[in-house]
This record gives structure tokens, sequence and C-alpha cells, in this order.
């Protein structure tokens, strides 16, 4: 029997002429453009809309936002009054804000999770593509290669979540500029804030703001997100059984929707949160990130044999701080040459990229907006893309995939 489908709640819909009723149906189309931030659906999908009249040319829409002090209501309002002032013939926009009730909310969440119980959101049977980015040593630029390559992949179209797992020493919301957005929570669900085009989550979003009013770094690009004030950096020491559960929320509690691919920043080393990973997404693929340096190559070849043991696939090595390119043409190779290559070579799997040391990746991780989107011609932005192209092309295969069918 199929789940019963959750209650809906439509817009009422009318004019106070034939004319006015025939732009009231005109508003309605036209709000079917206008994207809920977080979610990423059209506002009239989400029940959002909750009555359009127009009244001698003059409309008048009636929103029903989430929650009480919706983070997104401001651009909702705004898109709102833009798509109904766009329809010829109106006039005039009047835009009334309220909240769902409780029932219009549970309704949503329901919708949302598709009759699926809650549960990972990542599992085995999911068409989603998932790598997790690990590194033997920290400071290798574990968290910069997954932040530019999660942009990257948003920017072909696909959709891309991204969990910063690494617990102790989160820089995903500052990579992605967004470092001061809070994430909604609609009931139990979690709504990630949205940073060029990737729903991003991190354990730096759920620290307590400081009183500092200095505004934060970032380019102010997050959808959704609460604006408190600029963090102060927080040390975060928890025991295992917190990292499990952790990271068991980001997975279950955070709303991803229907995603291409989800990429994990990993802490580095083979710690509890690796372990936990390896747990709850056995299937995923990881993805070593190592520098030049020989000597380096033992502690970053254990990070993928520990994800081998939990049964976890390392899908390639990305070396990165390879050599820098010198104004007289010559390569200064400041860590040395060859680790990318020897790691991959111990672990039997390709290297699929060598990204060379550069100021602008530098530079547009401290600003907030990757490489790959600031600077698209740079070397080291290059040497991503195509490490995000490879990735791209092994997204929502079927392949290998339990279908759910039946021999009767
Ligand atoms: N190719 C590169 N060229 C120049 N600077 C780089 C490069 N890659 C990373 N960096 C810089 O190196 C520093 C460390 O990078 P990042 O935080 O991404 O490392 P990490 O491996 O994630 O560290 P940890 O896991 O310890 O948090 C950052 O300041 C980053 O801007």
């Amino acid at each position: 029997m199929a789940d019963p489908q959750p209650e809906r709640f439509p817009a009422d819909v009318s004019g106070a002429d034939e004319a006015d009723a025939v732009l009231a149906d005109g508003v309605l189309r036209a709000l079917h453009g206008v994207l809920d931030p977080e979610i990423r659906r059209p506002v009239t999908e989400l029940d959002m809309i909750s009555g359009v009249r127009v009244d001698a040319r003059r409309a008048t829409v009636d929103v029903r936002l989430t929650i009480v002090g919706c983070p997104a209501a401001h651009a909702i309002e705004r898109d709102v009054r833009n798509a109904a002032a766009s329809v010829a013939g109106v006039d005039d926009v009047e835009v009334r804000v309220s909240v769902m009730t409780a029932q219009q909310r549970n309704a949503l969440t329901e919708r949302l999770r598709a009759g699926r119980p809650r549960g990972i959101q990542f599992g085995p049977d999911s068409l989603t593509k998932v790598f997790a980015v690990t590194s033997g040593k920290g400071g290798v630029g574990k968290s910069t290669v997954t932040a530019n390559l999660a942009v990257a992949l948003a920017a072909r179209g696909l959709a891309v979540g991204l969990v910063d797992v690494d617990v102790f020493g989160f820089s995903i919301p500052g990579l992605l500029g967004v470092e001061d957005a809070v994430p909604t929570r609609v009931n139990d669900m979690i709504l990630p804030p949205v940073a060029h085009g990737v729903k991003a989550i991190s354990i730096g979003m759920f620290l307590e703001p400081s009183d500092d009013p200095s505004p934060g770094r970032g380019s102010g690009q997050a959808t959704g997100s609460g604006q408190a004030g600029k963090r102060r950096p927080q040390a975060v020491s928890w025991r295992g059984p917190m990292l499990h559960r952790t990271v068991q929320q980001f997975l279950t509690d955070v709303w991803f929707g229907d995603l291409d691919v989800l990429l994990l920043d990993l802490p580095p080393g083979t710690g509890d949160v690796a372990i936990s990973v390896g747990q709850l997404l056995p299937h995923a693929e990881v993805l070593v990130v190592t520098t030049p340096q020989i000597a380096a190559a033992d502690v970053a070849e254990r990070s993928g044999l520990a994800a081998r043991q939990t049964g976890q696939t390392v899908s390639g090595v990305i070396e990165n701080m390879a050599g820098l390119a010198q104004p007289d043409g010559s390569v200064l190779d400041l860590f040395g040459s060859g680790g990318g290559a020897e790691v991959a070579g111990r672990l039997g799997v390709p290297l699929l990229a060598s990204v060379p040391i550069s100021v602008p990746l530098r530079v547009g991780g401290d600003i907030g907006v990757p490489i790959v989107l600031s600077d698209p011609a740079d070397p080291a932005a290059v040497a991503l893309t195509a490490v995000a192209e490879q990735l791209a092309g092994r997204t929502r295969g079927l392949a290998g995939k339990p279908l759910g069918l039946a021999v009767t």
C-alpha cells in the first residue's frame, strides 16, 4: 500500500472580476518560479502561498513562512513581490506574511521526507554519490580541496551537499563565506545554509555566537542564514560517542533533499570521526589528499588503509601544494615532489590531480570564495575543476544498486 500523502494546504486564488481572476492565475504561475532559498523548491510546492487575490489590478499575496523569525523571510518576501509585479496587467502588489501552523509545518516536513522514515539519508540504496575527503596529516589543504570540489560540482548544475565533520578543525563555513550562518530548524529538521550553490553544514554553525558585533568574513552569499555577529573560534573537545552522535545527526536530521553528490570533509588521520563515517556510510568513496613530500606518504597511506578497513573504497589521491610557478618560469618544489604518485601507487589507485601552490587559492579561501569561482583560470583552479569533472562523470549511476525488485 502506498504511504498516505501528507495533507496539502493549497492557495486560495481569486479576482474581483473575470479579468482580475485571470491576473490572479498569472500571479500564481509566476510564483511557481520563486524558490525557497534554503529548501530550493518553489514556494508554491511548499504550501507557502496561502492566497492570491487581485482587486482592480492590485495583487495581494499571502505568504506563510515555515517558522517565526525565518531568516529567509526577507528574501522570500522580495522574490514573491517581484514575481507578482512581473505579471503584465498587475499595477501594485501587497505581500502579507504569516507563519505556518504546527499542522502545516508537520505536513511540510513529512512531504520533504517523501515518506522515508527518519534515518541516514545516504544509505547504500541512495543514488547520491558520497565522497569522503581525508588526509594523513593536518594542514595539507584537505578542506580547501573539498570546498573547491563542492563548488565546482555545483557550478556544473549538480545538487551538492557538504558535511564538515572535521569537528576539531572545522573550516568549511569560512571557506564558503558563511561563517556566521545559523541553520534554520523546522520541527526536527535542520535546513543547511546554501553557499555558492552548495548545501553545507558544519559544527561551526552550531556554536554560540559571541557578542562581538564586527562583521564576519565572507561574501554574505549564504541564503536563509541568520546573521548574529562574528563567531570567535571555540574549541570542541569531545570524546568518541559525542562525535559519533554529531556525525549521525548531520546525516539524519539535516535535510539535504535529493542530492547528486555528498562530500564529507573528514578530520586528518584515522580517529573516531573517520571510523563513524566508515560505519555510517560504508559505501562512501574516499579521496586522499596529500602533499608532494615523500616523508608524508606513510601517514597519508594509513588514512586510505583505515578507510578500507571499514569497507570503503579509496577512489584516488589528490596531491596538493605541488610546485609553485615562479615569475621567471621556473618551478619551486617547496614540499618536494612525487608524494602524490607515491601514495597513489602504494594504494593502487589513480593520482587524480596535482594542485600547485597558489596564492589566489589561499586568498579565495580567506575571503570565502573558492578559487574555482574567483579565479577559474589559475592553474590550481584548473586542476581542481578537472577533478570535479572526473567525479561528476561518476554520479547518478544505477549500476550496482539494488533495484528492490522481487521475483514472484
Ligand atoms: N594549493 C595551495 N596553495 C596555497 N595555499 C594552500 C593550498 N592549499 C591549501 N592552502 C592553504 O593551506 C592552509 C591549510 O589548508 P586547509 O585548512 O584546507 O588544510 P586541511 O588539510 O583541511 O587542514 P586540517 O585538516 O588540519 O583542518 C590554508 O591556509 C589554505 O589556504
